[in-house]
């Protein structure tokens, strides 16, 4: 394609827990090319998961540079860069020399599960909770920062001179890509690290008491369409400007237009993400769902009820790597179809524990109603129905916080490399009652960072105009009894309950 220097381009970077991606689209938000590359996962002891930041560094510019090249445009065309990303991953870095002083501690790592423990047990959960909307989890980045200060030789004593600096990936990337002049983040990413009050949309200093983490190790927190800076002319071959940022599962709420109160986004890759916007009101959840920022634009926050499950895709892995039932993960659509009704499985898959809305590290996988006749089909059924539970577990949940979300106008808009699987999605409507939307692009996330970043650089529409141009691809409507519902839900609430360590 030849270079045009009247038709400008955006580039999304996807900084994602597996691999980097980068896309580039034209000023129509159409994907031109497409650049990933995966990179290692650390496991240095049980539970631990580490990434290399350089490692991630390097990724991201080569699929960078490669996304350019195939895309055939040069930095010149180039009207903005949008960074989205894993959420809640951990770099501490010297300010000096950009080098980190510890792997990123990512996102799935437990270690710090004593540590929350701890707080729980000294009462800090509603103080956590009324200002952060967050659970007292390993999951978020406080805990870990903490880690790195404690553990690191001489890393609090740096910390406390302002000789290092925090980051989640967006913000490490950020300072990387701009040759170490801008230390920033955006507010959906501050609003996942426990550290930062989401009402007052600044870094909250009780928190960081309470995790005792200096105010001189943190990002500035900008909108998610903002001038982030520029990059370092060396990279690229030119200076680009850096325009969107937003945390990936908040980017693929942008990428999926859900910008109406009651609009609901969920992702199914290795984990399920859902989103449910509430519009301007910060919706306290009662059921151990996170309220978050969903975006921030012009100074002011939408909010969202968030659920985060941690296994959905990926009990297609297990099925497919831990069992041998299938070689493409492709195939468990059409063996769950080929099942047999009357066989009852449940697998609760409690891999690495359960997130929301029960929030049990503890606790581990399970399978109930084996008999002589369970084979592959039944498993296979199981593994696919075992999301589309979780995900009924959340969308109750977010009804009963939430009364915007029981409305019988309630539509799941769904993306991810799981929504490939009709039998899923349509089983997924069928069990939760609603009507489930696939959309034409399922490049969401990097959409929606794309988006965010033509927004500032004033090559996209507005928010409105935006979401006009959402196109559906295929939308599955329940077509399954009420009673027949009924007894799968409540089979499947007995299974976790069985399961559950914390009753
Ligand atoms: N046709 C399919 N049916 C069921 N699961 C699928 C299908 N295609 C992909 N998957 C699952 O989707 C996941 C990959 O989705 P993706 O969005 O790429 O994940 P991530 O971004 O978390 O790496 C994998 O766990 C894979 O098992
Ligand atoms: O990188 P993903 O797509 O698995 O997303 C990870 C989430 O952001 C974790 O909160």
């Amino acid at each position: 394609m030849p270079s045009d220097r009247h038709q400008p381009v955006i580039v999304a970077i996807d900084q994602g827990t597996t691999s980097s991606r980068a896309i580039v689209f034209s000023a129509e938000l159409e994907v031109m090319a497409v650049a990933q590359r995966e990179f290692t996962q650390h496991f240095p002891a049980s539970g631990w998961v580490e990434h290399d930041p350089e490692e991630i560094w390097t990724s991201v510019v080569e699929t960078t540079r490669q996304a350019l090249a195939k895309a055939g445009v040069t930095a010149a065309d180039v009207a903005g860069i949008g960074i989205t990303n894993q959420r809640e991953t951990v770099v501490v870095w010297d300010r000096a020399t950009g080098e980190p002083v510890h792997r990123a501690i990512v996102w799935q790592d437990r270690r710090t599960s004593a540590a929350c423990a701890r707080l729980r047990a000294e009462g800090h959960e509603a103080l956590v909770q009324a200002r952060s909307g967050l659970i007292i989890d390993p999951y978020f980045s406080g805990t870990k920062l903490a880690w790195i200060l404690d553990t690191v030789p001489g890393a609090r004593e740096r910390a406390e001179r302002g000789d290092l600096a925090f980051g989640t990936i967006d913000s490490f990337l950020l300072w990387r890509l701009t040759g170490g002049r801008v230390h920033a983040t955006d507010a959906t990413n501050a609003a996942r690290t426990m550290l930062f009050d989401i009402h007052r949309g600044t870094w909250d200093e009780d928190l960081c008491r309470l995790l005792r983490v200096p105010a001189a190790l943190l990002p500035a927190v900008m909108d998610c369409a903002a001038p982030f800076g520029s990059t370092d002319p060396a990279l690229f071959g030119g200076a680009i400007a850096i325009g969107g940022m937003a945390g990936d599962q908040q980017a693929a709420t942008v990428g999926q237009a859900c910008f109406a109160p009651g609009m609901m986004k969920s992702t199914y890759g290795t984990g399920c993400f859902a989103l449910l916007n509430t519009g301007g009101e910060a919706v306290a959840s009662r059921n151990k769902l996170l309220t978050t920022i969903a975006y921030q634009l012009k100074g002011q926050r939408t909010y969202a009820l968030e659920g985060s499950i941690f296994v959905a895709g990926a009990a297609v892995q297990w099925l497919r790597d831990g069992l041998g039932i299938v070689k493409m993960a492709g195939e468990t659509g059409a063996l769950a179809a080929a099942s047999d009704p009357n066989q009852e499985v449940i697998l609760v898959p409690a891999f690495v524990g359960l997130g929301a809305p029960y929030w049990d590290a503890d606790c581990r996988g399970a399978i109930f109603g084996l008999t002589r006749g369970t084979g592959p089909k039944e498993m296979a059924r199981a593994a696919l129905e075992s999301v589309c539970f979780q995900t009924a577990d959340l969308l109750g949940a977010m009804k009963a916080d939430w009364p915007g979300a029981g409305s019988s106008g309630t539509v799941l808009r769904v993306d991810g490399g799981m929504v490939a699987s009709d039998w899923t999605m349509q089983r997924l409507a069928d069990l939760l009652d609603a009507p489930v939307d696939r959309p034409k692009v399922l490049e969401t996330t990097a959409l929606g960072a794309a988006y965010l970043a033509g927004l500032a650089r004033g090559v996209c529409p507005e928010p409105a105009e935006f979401a006009r141009s959402w196109a559906l691809e295929r939308r599955f409507t329940p077509a399954m009894e009420a009673a027949t519902r009924e007894d799968k839900l409540a089979r499947w609430k007995d299974a976790v309950a069985r399961t559950l360590t914390r009753r």
